[in-house]
């Protein structure tokens, strides 16, 4: 390891993809990079990215300096600056602050998804923070007073405090009530709701096989999803599909 790698704080990385096209949320469509961070302080029974969450897949992910990080942002983006999307894993166990500090400086932009049970005071230089907090199908509990102080952080942090958006996954019933909870907690957030696939690839295969998917039960979902978003008049939600796994399915890298 050089002199200069030895003081850096370095990043857990599971991939960097692109460009392609941000599959879910407020930016859906818009041409983005993915970098990709390894571990995660959860375990959502149907996570569909294991590869970046077990640390049975530890061996896969590397130790990289914000530099390097950035480098790869720009070879894959011919230089052309736009919308890098960090997520994971939890992104927000890594210390991401330089690697957002560099790449503004060379006019790249940042959006960040997380479940929201970390809070960084570096939220605020980001460009959109999502805060996914997890329903009941996923097992996982949310701890309300944490996703708060996400979206303090955000707001209260140095720099210019992104657009802040809560995107919830929805399996059935019990997930829907806890979306509209979540709500009404949080009156001034835009939410975005987005049907889940329950044929996530699983932790140990990767490549052809493991894009199988139910495409038929995920349409249904969706179409249950806008007939119960509808129905109840909450007109103020935004439900969209995971537009890559439409696309490509479970295939990953893109
Ligand atoms: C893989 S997570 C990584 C970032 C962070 N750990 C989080 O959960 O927000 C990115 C997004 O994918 C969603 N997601 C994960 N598995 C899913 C599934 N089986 N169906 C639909 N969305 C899923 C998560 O809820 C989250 O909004
Ligand atoms: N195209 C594309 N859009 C995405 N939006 C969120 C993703 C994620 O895994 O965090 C994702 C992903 O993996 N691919
Ligand atoms: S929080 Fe995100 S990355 Fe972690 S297990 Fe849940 S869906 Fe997967
Ligand atoms: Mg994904």
């Amino acid at each position: 390891m050089s002199h200069d790698t030895q003081h850096q704080e370095l990043i857990r990385i599971s991939e960097i993809f692109g460009p392609t096209i941000q599959g879910e949320g407020a930016l859906i469509g818009r041409p983005t990079v993915f970098v990709r961070t390894g571990g995660c302080d959860y375990r959502c029974s149907w996570c569909d990215t294991l590869y970046a969450v077990d640390s049975m897949h530890r061996a896969d992910w590397t130790q990289m300096t914000p530099e390097q990080i950035l480098q790869e942002v720009q070879h894959l983006s011919g230089g052309i600056p736009l919308t890098v999307s960090l997520s994971g894993g939890n992104p927000a166990i890594q210390p991401m602050q330089s690697l957002i500090e560099l790449g503004n400086a060379a006019g790249y932009q940042f959006c960040l998804e997380t479940q929201g049970s970390i809070a960084k005071d570096w939220f605020s230089k980001l460009n959109v923070l999502t805060l996914s907090p997890k329903p009941p199908s996923s097992g996982m509990e949310t701890d309300w007073n944490t996703l708060k102080e996400c979206v303090e952080a955000a707001r209260s942090g140095p720099g210019q405090s992104p657009l802040i958006i809560l995107k919830i996954v929805v399996f059935d019933e019990a997930d829907y009530q806890y979306a509209q909870m979540a709500g009404r907690l949080f009156m001034d957030l835009p939410v975005y709701l987005q049907p889940g696939n329950h044929t996530p690839p699983p932790a140990s295969e990767t490549g052809k096989a493991a894009a199988e998917i139910d495409m038929q039960g995920i349409l249904e979902r969706m179409r249950w999803l806008v007939d119960r978003t509808v129905r109840d008049g909450w007109h103020s939600a935004t439900v969209l599909p995971q537009l890559h796994t439409l696309l490509w399915g479970n295939l990953r890298g893109v």
